[in-house]
């Protein structure tokens, strides 16, 4: 790889998944940036050796970790698999950020509480995972918090965008096909629109802040998927075709926190920022499809 001087340097794992393509989308806003955009055939973080081949090569600032087990169904399955990548792969890359001086900016997610407090869980709250995707990630968190100084856990939820496997894709596909959508409204979060997560991962590294720590990003505002579905829909211009059923009980092999929705002070606080609300982000999304 040819390096460029006096860049800020980034190597972003896991970037043909959903957080990836739009780090990859926005790219060009960030010209004082020389990003290596890895995948998890030209670099698996389970392998340490590769990660050190890599660092060794290249002296990078940051680590931008997208690199995940994400199937939550099938992570009840196979634990092994999702532990494997979720926890032995960011010890590694923690590891590999300690030994070569990189600051890491690692994604986490709301699956790490139980869903029981009845209001938005703050970063002191005591993450206690119902699932195995979630058990898996707080293993990760640990051993970054274990092993470095220099690094930003960054939790966020409900995922979605143009890219990878989401729920807004999975709606969006359904639309096209069935008559009738059933959808659960036991679970309350906030849907996340994954370009605008994009943008603060790189703004973070533009900051070069030494500000540390465990963050919850996440849009404004809350809805069950249920809700979630409804606007999709409605944006879509879909409800009207769709019979939309509500559920309390959508059969699933993983348990799911009941209520996760994150308490963003802490980062729109120290950051400056003013993360929009997520019906407004989503309409954006479709409007600009
Ligand atoms: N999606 C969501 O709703 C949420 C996600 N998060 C977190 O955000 C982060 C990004 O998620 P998202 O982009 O949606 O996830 P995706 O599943 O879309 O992307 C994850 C990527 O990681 C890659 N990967 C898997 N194993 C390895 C490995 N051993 N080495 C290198 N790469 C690997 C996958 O590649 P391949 O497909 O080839 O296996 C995939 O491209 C994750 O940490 C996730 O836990 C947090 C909250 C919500
Ligand atoms: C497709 C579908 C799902 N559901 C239910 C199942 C489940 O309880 C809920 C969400 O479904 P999904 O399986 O799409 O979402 P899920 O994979 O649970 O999404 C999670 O992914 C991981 C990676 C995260 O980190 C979380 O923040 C969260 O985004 O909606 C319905 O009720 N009807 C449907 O038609």
């Amino acid at each position: 790889m040819q390096e460029k001087p006096n860049k800020t340097k980034v190597l972003i794992t896991g970037s043909s998944g959903q957080l990836g393509q739009c780090l990859k989308k926005i790219e060009k806003d960030y010209p004082a940036f020389d990003i290596y955009f890895t995948d998890s055939k030209t670099l698996d973080i389970t392998q340490k050796d590769q990660l050190n081949n890599l660092l060794s090569e290249i002296k990078f600032d940051y680590i931008i970790n997208c690199a995940a087990y994400t199937n939550v169904e099938q992570a009840e399955k196979e634990p092994e698999r999702a532990f494997m990548v979720n926890a032995q792969g960011v010890k590694n890359i923690a590891e590999i950020c300690k030994d070569h001086h990189v600051v890491l900016i690692h994604i986490s997610t709301d699956y790490v509480f139980d869903g029981k407090k009845k209001t938005p869980y703050t970063e002191e709250d005591i993450p206690n995972p119902i699932n195995v995707y979630g058990k898996s990630k707080l293993e990760g968190e640990k051993y970054i918090q274990e092993i470095l100084e220099n690094y930003f856990i960054i939790r966020t939820s409900w995922l979605y965008s143009e890219f990878g496997h989401n729920f807004f894709k999975t709606i969006q596909k359904k639309s096209k096909t069935e008559k009738e959508l059933t959808i659960t409204t036991s679970e309350t979060g906030t849907p996340t629109n994954a370009n605008n997560l994009a943008r603060f991962i790189f703004d973070l590294v533009g900051l070069r802040t030494s500000k540390y720590g465990i963050y919850h990003y996440g849009n404004q505002g809350e809805a069950t998927w249920y809700d979630f579905a409804r606007e999709i829909l409605s944006v879509l211009g879909k409800l009207d075709t769709i019979k939309l059923k509500k559920t309390d009980n959508y059969p699933t092999f993983a348990q799911r926190p009941k209520f996760s929705i994150l308490n963003n002070t802490k980062i729109k606080k120290t950051f400056l920022i003013h993360p929009i609300e997520w019906r407004n982000s989503l309409k954006k999304l479709i409007d600009d499809l």
